[in-house]
């Protein structure tokens, strides 16, 4: 059994962060490690919530803590995803650090969470500049979205394809060797699809599925379910083609249901069949 230590938000109502991850990742059948940076009632764009961020400390207690019990060499991969400070960031190193002398093998796999403070997700001061400077040289994957690719990448416009690859390859040049762009959206091929990309320095593969018609109310978490489930593919010894497939077809059939329900909140325990097995397939195309 793999494991991953998850470093991510935990919403209790709904479905963000690790509240959004472990379940489908737990699904696929790889154990989680679920280690939460913030506890809050409700994701952000509710556009008001009430909780607490965790103290950069208690991350790194915590991860002794499983080093102290001599289980920390039974970790796989690291995962993290929002991060409530900066402060937290150099912490999710350290914890990096610290897995990577146990358990060689590990990977980093980074979801550089920046939000969209037009759509109401909120990152604290520095966590942007971090991710870029602190993050990236240390990560083997990672899984921007469009605008956080443009940020990681020198805040350079991207408008298309070709732009997008270019960007993530001078990603791979500091660091990560495989990068998941999670979203397309304007810089994709059409615009009445939902797009993503996965680039390595020597391959490149495209793929899309139906948008699916929410309106306004996007649901949100749709990007760490995405981050956790490639990476739990992958753990389970999965291609990166592979990976990139399944994890579309299963978060298309989570969007599916949720619509279907006329839910706001990501409907995982009622997908959870599809998610582990879905029965719509998208196939990857190589584009490079
Ligand atoms: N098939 C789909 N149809 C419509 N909207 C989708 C589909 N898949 C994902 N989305 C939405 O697209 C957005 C992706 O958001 P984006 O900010 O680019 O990535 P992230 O989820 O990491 O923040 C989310 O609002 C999500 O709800
Ligand atoms: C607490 C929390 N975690 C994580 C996220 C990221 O969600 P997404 O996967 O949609 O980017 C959000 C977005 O608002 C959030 O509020
Ligand atoms: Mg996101």
């Amino acid at each position: 059994m793999k494991n991953i230590l998850s470093i991510q938000s935990h919403v209790v109502f709904g479905h963000a962060g690790n509240g959004a991850a472990e379940f489908p990742m737990r699904r696929l059948g790889v154990n989680v490690w679920p280690l939460n940076t913030v506890q809050f009632s409700n994701h952000t764009q509710y556009r008001q919530w009430k909780g607490s961020v965790m103290p950069a400390t208690h991350l790194v207690d915590i991860a002794d803590g499983i080093a102290d019990i001599d289980e920390l060499k039974r970790c796989d991969a690291v995962l993290s995803g929002y991060m409530g400070s900066p402060e937290q960031g150099n912490a999710i190193i350290e914890i990096v650090k610290k897995v990577k002398k146990v358990s060689p093998n590990a990977i980093y796999f980074c979801d550089p969470v920046m939000g969209h403070p037009e759509k109401g997700c909120f990152v604290a001061p520095g966590v942007a500049e971090f991710l870029c400077n602190v993050a990236l040289p240390m990560s083997d994957m990672m899984a921007p979205n469009l605008l956080e690719l443009e940020e990681l990448n020198g805040k350079q416009r991207i408008n298309n394809v070709d732009e997008a690859i270019l960007a993530c390859r001078e990603l791979c040049k500091r660091g990560p060797k495989v990068i998941l762009v999670k979203h397309l959206s304007r810089a994709g091929y059409q615009n009445d699809r939902f797009e993503m990309l996965l680039v390595t320095k020597n391959e490149a593969w495209h793929i899309h599925r139906p948008l699916v018609d929410f309106g306004v109310r996007q649901p949100v978490g749709v990007g760490d379910m995405t981050s956790g489930l490639f990476l739990a593919n992958q753990l389970l010894g999965k291609s990166l083609v592979e990976s990139f497939e399944h994890t579309t077809s299963a978060v298309y059939a989570v969007m599916l249901e949720t619509l279907q329900r006329d839910e706001y909140e990501l409907q995982l325990v009622a997908a959870q069949d599809e998610i582990a097995k879905p029965t719509q397939w998208f196939s990857a195309k190589r584009i490079d």
